[in-house]
């Protein structure tokens, strides 16, 4: 081809090594791949199921993750630092190895991302990727400008960009001894003088003439790191920062009339104020939160503060039109379904153009089509603007405005908050035609996986969204400032610094992984739970993609999380035409008790979801607390209320109840051991026998 005839020898040379470590480095990974996806089928316990699958749900998630980092040039070096704990090595080893790493990393990536999705025909298509991304390495830079051994090394701390990413495939085989002789030649040009420290770290040869000898091997420790990267990329790194963060007494900071305080290994929330029984102690506001999946049927809310948005109206109509489809919170139908059915009716629901027909499609799955009171016409009527209740004007509501990205599944109560919560989190997980993820089928899939099974894992993939985000914005400021003033930068600003940055809200959170800290199911006998947990555990850890870090961070959902709970504007109509005089009571409710009958009891369903409160998650518990997370009237939207139940002083720990704290002491701390300690506040050492 006239790109490689145009080569010089030593360019060559030197893409025969780079393609024999590639294609080495490339079959060992597919080898390991291989073997990790035959047990991808899990054949479990029934009660583990849904466990079960969960694992491949994630990992689609964290592939999409790990490919759209390595796309963007994640600080691949950085993760050798962690592993091999050699700056001076990662430095110089980062300007030769990462173009070679990176293109053979985004390669596997794709590989395997492919493979998750269709086996075999994923497979070529990944194969034909990386191979396409080969010669796009072969090719650059291509013409004049050739291999430029002296090139200075970049001096910011960005690596190389990803459009230069390929992965090498062609079969390495056993090079011939010209073969080698040439090899060595390129390492003695390619690698001297600076990169000789590669020999004996990244190379199991630890000197020229013993390359010379033998044909040149990778360390199985960089095989390892390969791995890792593959594992979870950014993720690694997450879990340094989650144990580098718990040491850093800096991080402990001030919030306001509050500061978080350790106690041995524990941390709290001690007050810097007096408060007064009922008084307001906290308003803690969501730094992510989510409505139930199966709440989107009750109530339509912003997904960002959880307003309620439209009006009365829509609000009813949604209602009354998903339950003639038979459609409820408590509907029970398969992950895919519901998905589905969701995100058709949602956005139908909201369409002024909306016919039967398109609802009736979105019927078709469902099960019971019940009869109802409430005529088809008037129902229509409520969800598009035709009909206004009476004193509904009372009770306005803001718009609904779709996601920017155009998924039909988030709605806003403002342009404030869409943009807000595209920039949070909400741009990598959009399934939209304007998503920024890199693979939308995959995460739709993520999505369905997480509605039937446990929406938890939606919350556990913001958290790690709502990071890269934010170190993607840290570092995008960083080289901004850099650029106006080179030298004024004094401040540590390297890539983990800035991630440990990224990651700082999320840090106060009190972190076990799901396994050690998921209740133990009703039908596992407590002498049974050390052998279900292992079980769990191993049904999460895939070999390929370890989930531990996925498993932290759901782990801290599972004791951190407070129901975020936003009570219903209908409830408040309803009320207020009960209590309007006669005979304006009368006269409205000609047209409202029909509506009232048709909703029946669910007619005042809140808007129910869960989400992490970065200060409340350090609350700790006790069993008379001074404290409770209490929503007044006027509290409206997602941030949790904290109350004071009793006159709290200055540098008094501030507790709230995890449980019922009225039941019996048994009892309580069989609930607390979920949380895993034993309660020994007064009241528990009054009551213990
Ligand atoms: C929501 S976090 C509270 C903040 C936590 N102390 C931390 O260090 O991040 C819940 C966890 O705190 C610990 N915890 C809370 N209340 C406790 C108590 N009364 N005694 C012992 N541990 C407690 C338990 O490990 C529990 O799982």
């Amino acid at each position: 081809m006239a790109e490689s005839s145009s080569l010089s020898p030593s360019k060559e040379d030197l893409i025969q090594l780079i393609k024999r470590f590639g294609a080495y480095l490339t079959i060992k990974m597919s080898n390991l791949f291989s073997i990790s996806f035959h047990n991808l089928d899990f054949n479990c316990p029934s009660h583990y199921k849904p466990n079960a699958m969960m694992c491949s749900s994630p990992q689609l998630f964290l592939a999409t993750v790990a490919c759209s980092i390595a796309k963007n040039s994640f600080p691949l070096y950085d993760v050798l630092l962690l592993i091999f704990g050699n700056f001076s090595f990662v430095l110089e080893c980062r300007r030769k190895i990462c173009s070679v790493f990176q293109p053979v990393i985004f390669g596997v990536l794709t590989l395997f991302y492919c493979y998750q999705d269709s086996r075999s025909v994923g497979a070529i298509a990944g194969l034909a990727l990386a191979i396409v991304f080969t010669w796009r390495l072969v090719r650059s830079p291509g013409g004049p400008q050739r291999r430029q051994p002296k090139r200075q090394a970049p001096t910011t701390s960005t690596s190389v960009p990803s459009t230069e990413s390929n992965a090498t495939l062609i079969p390495s085989g056993v090079s011939s001894p010209p073969e080698d002789l040439r090899a060595q030649n390129v390492v003695d040009e390619f690698f001297q003088p600076v990169t000789c420290r590669l020999l004996g770290v990244v190379l199991e040869e630890s000197s020229p003439e013993e390359i010379q000898a033998h044909q040149a091997t990778v360390r199985s420790s960089v095989l390892e790191v390969l791995l890792e990267i593959t594992k979870f990329c950014d993720l690694y790194l997450m879990e340094r920062v989650l144990d580098d963060e718990k040491k850093d007494p800096s991080s402990f900071g001030k919030c306001g009339g509050f500061h978080i305080r350790w106690f041995g290994q524990r941390q709290g929330v001690y007050a810097d104020a007096d408060f007064e029984e009922g008084e307001l102690v906290l308003k803690d506001p969501i730094l992510v939160g989510m409505q139930h999946s199966s709440n989107k049927f009750d109530c339509l809310v912003c997904s960002s503060c959880f307003r309620f948005v439209g009006s009365i109206e829509l609000q009813i109509g949604r209602k009354l039109y998903f339950q003639s489809i038979g459609v409820s919170a408590n509907g029970g139908c398969d992950g895919e379904t519901f998905s589905r059915i969701s995100k058709d009716c949602y956005d139908a629901s909201l369409s002024h153009m909306r016919t039967h027909e398109n609802l009736e499609n979105c019927a078709s799955s469902s099960s019971s089509k019940d009869d109802i009171p409430v005529p088809k016409k008037v129902v229509d009527s409520l969800m598009n603007g035709g009909l206004v209740l009476p004193h509904s004007t009372e009770f306005p509501l803001p718009s609904a405005i779709s996601c920017p990205g155009g998924c039909k599944e988030a709605y806003y109560c403002s342009k404030l908050c869409a943009e807000a919560d595209w920039k949070l989190s909400h741009s990598l997980l959009c399934t939209g035609e304007r998503s920024k993820s890199l693979s939308r089928e995959a995460l739709s899939k993520f999505i369905q996986h997480a509605n039937g099974t446990n929406d938890i894992f939606l919350l556990a993939a913001k958290v790690i969204c709502f990071t890269i985000l934010r170190y993607r914005k840290l570092k995008a400021d960083y080289l901004k400032e850099q650029e106006k003033c080179p030298s004024a930068n004094a401040l540590d600003c390297s890539d983990l610094s800035l991630l440990l940055e990224a990651w700082k809200p999320i840090s106060f959170g009190h972190k076990r992984r799901w396994w050690d800290c998921i209740a133990l199911p009703d039908d596992v006998d407590s002498s049974d739970e050390a052998s279900f947990r292992m079980e769990i555990r191993e049904l999460a850890n895939t070999k390929v993609f370890s989930l531990e870090i996925y498993g932290h961070i759901i782990g801290m959902f599972e004791l951190n999380n407070l129901d975020l709970v936003v009570a219903s504007p209908v409830e408040d109509y309803f009320l207020y035409i009960d209590d309007l005089p006669e005979p304006k009571k009368k006269e409205a409710e000609i047209i409202t008790r029909p509506i009232l009958d048709a909703l029946g009891d669910d007619y005042s369903v809140c808007c129910e979801g869960t989400a992490f409160f970065p200060l409340q998650s350090c609350m700790n518990h006790s069993c008379c607390p001074n404290a409770k997370a209490f929503k007044r009237e006027k509290d409206r939207d997602g941030q949790a209320t904290i109350i004071a139940l009793r006159p709290i002083r200055k540098g008094e720990e501030v507790t709230i109840s995890y449980i019922d704290e009225d039941l019996p002491y048994e009892e309580r701390q069989a609930s607390l051991a979920d949380y895993g300690f034993k309660c020994k506040c007064f009241k528990c050492l009054e009551e213990q026998p």
